[in-house]
């Protein structure tokens, strides 16, 4: 399938754009009225993270004239394995101002347009209005959902990315020409079921790897050559090295974007996509207890058995002392309980409280009434009792 461009071209690049771009100009698919078109697009990346990184690089160089950035995260330590487009003075600065920095070195020729919070229902529309596609690399689902939704309520083609340990996925999401991430993905995983890159790690390459293939289809959009990723998902291997691309349909039935909607404006994405389960919540509330009251515990010699439930790598990086571990998934099957004593109290802590309180509500139900865990988890521990511990 090819699509017309989405941009109408600039009209014309200056002498040192023509140097610049030289490479791109000599390309036929390209040439000038391709860069012209480039110059006149406005794209908007959302989450200038893992994805985001490598993306708002190769966009701006590529000479896309507006690049707009929004996030509301401040850059990590544990961010630079994989998010290039920041570097270690940039620690501690709001993640949008360094890409523009960054951007701003790459190509000065490409106008940057912060937006400095979070993307949620109330402000999605009025930020994506002025964009003519939009490029996502967030990590959440709520976030997805709600990039979709407005995409197609806007009519705007949605570039997507996903990566997890060394597995990526990308598709363009249009659903005036193919599907839309519904249609795909119709609900949301159960919370927990899904770990995220924060869980579960993420091989830095495999960002530029993704975020590089969505570059690639906004181009190809923008300026109007190509084949896009409309109707089709990138699934990419970088253990095996292998990409492949499957088909997907638009679903007739889709409640946004079939032939009958029932979703004809944005919900609650926080609600619909639940980041804890409602009865993992009903375990923790009023069973959760804070790291210093751990701490209290332990110095008050109280018997009790503190059970982390994360995973092995993670309690190789940094553990609270006394802890032994079950993972969380032993909880979900029932393998956990006869490992565990009938006569001692069991606090579960994982690393800042999403999983423990999901085996809480397994271990509730299989009887372990007096059970609770930690809020805030290992991260609150680091925090609040022994900020020598390492942090990740
Ligand atoms: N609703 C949202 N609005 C704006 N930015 C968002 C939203 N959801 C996620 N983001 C941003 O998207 C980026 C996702 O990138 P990534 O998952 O690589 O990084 P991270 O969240 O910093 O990493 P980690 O979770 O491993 O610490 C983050 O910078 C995050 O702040």
């Amino acid at each position: 399938m090819s699509l017309p461009p989405l941009v109408e071209p600039a009209d014309e690049l200056t002498v040192d754009e023509v140097r610049r771009y030289s490479r791109h100009l000599i390309i036929p698919d390209v040439g000038m009225d391709g860069q012209k078109r480039l110059k006149n697009a406005k794209v908007l990346v959302v989450g200038a993270g893992g994805l985001g990184s490598p993306a708002l690089l190769y966009l701006a160089a590529a000479g896309v004239g507006t690049l707009g950035i929004i996030d509301f995260d401040v850059v990590d330590e544990s961010n630079l394995q994989r998010q290039i487009i920041h570097g270690q003075s940039d620690v501690d600065r709001p993640k949008a101002v360094s890409a523009r920095d960054s951007i701003r070195e790459t190509n000065p020729f490409v106008e940057v347009v912060l937006h400095e919070e979070r993307l949620d229902s109330d402000n999605v529309f009025r930020i994506f209005e002025p964009y003519d596609l939009i490029v996502d690399g967030t990590d959440n689902f709520a976030t997805r959902y709600l990039v979709n939704d407005a995409a197609v309520l806007l009519g705007k083609p949605y570039v997507w990315g996903s990566i997890y340990r060394f597995d990526g996925q990308a598709s363009v999401f249009w659903s005036e020409h193919g599907p839309c991430y519904r249609c795909l993905y119709p609900e949301p995983p159960p919370p927990g079921m899904v770990p995220s890159c924060a869980e579960g790690g993420v091989l830095g390459v495999l960002c530029a790897s993704i975020g590089s293939i969505q570059v690639n289809e906004a181009i190809k959009l923008l300026a109007g050559f190509g084949d896009p990723l409309v109707g089709r998902l990138m699934i990419y291997d970088a253990l095996e090295m292998s990409y492949r691309s499957v088909k997907v349909r638009k679903d007739p039935e889709c409640p946004l974007c079939g032939k009958n909607p029932t979703i004809t404006e944005l919900i609650d994405y926080e609600a619909f996509c639940g980041t804890v389960s409602e009865e993992a919540q009903e375990a923790a509330a009023g069973s959760t207890i804070t790291p210093a009251e751990l701490k209290q515990k332990m110095d008050d010699g109280e018997d009790f058995l503190l059970v982390d439930v994360r995973e092995k790598n993670e309690f190789e990086i940094v553990r609270i002392p006394g802890s032994v571990l079950i993972p969380k998934g032993e909880f979900l099957n029932g393998e956990a309980f006869a490992k565990l004593p009938q006569d001692k109290q069991i606090v579960l802590h994982c690393k800042s409280g999403g999983r423990s309180a999901e085996a809480l509500a397994a271990l509730k139900r299989a009887g372990f009434g007096d059970a609770v865990h930690v809020g805030g988890g290992v991260l609150g521990w680091v925090h609040q009792v022994d900020p020598s511990l390492p942090t990740y």
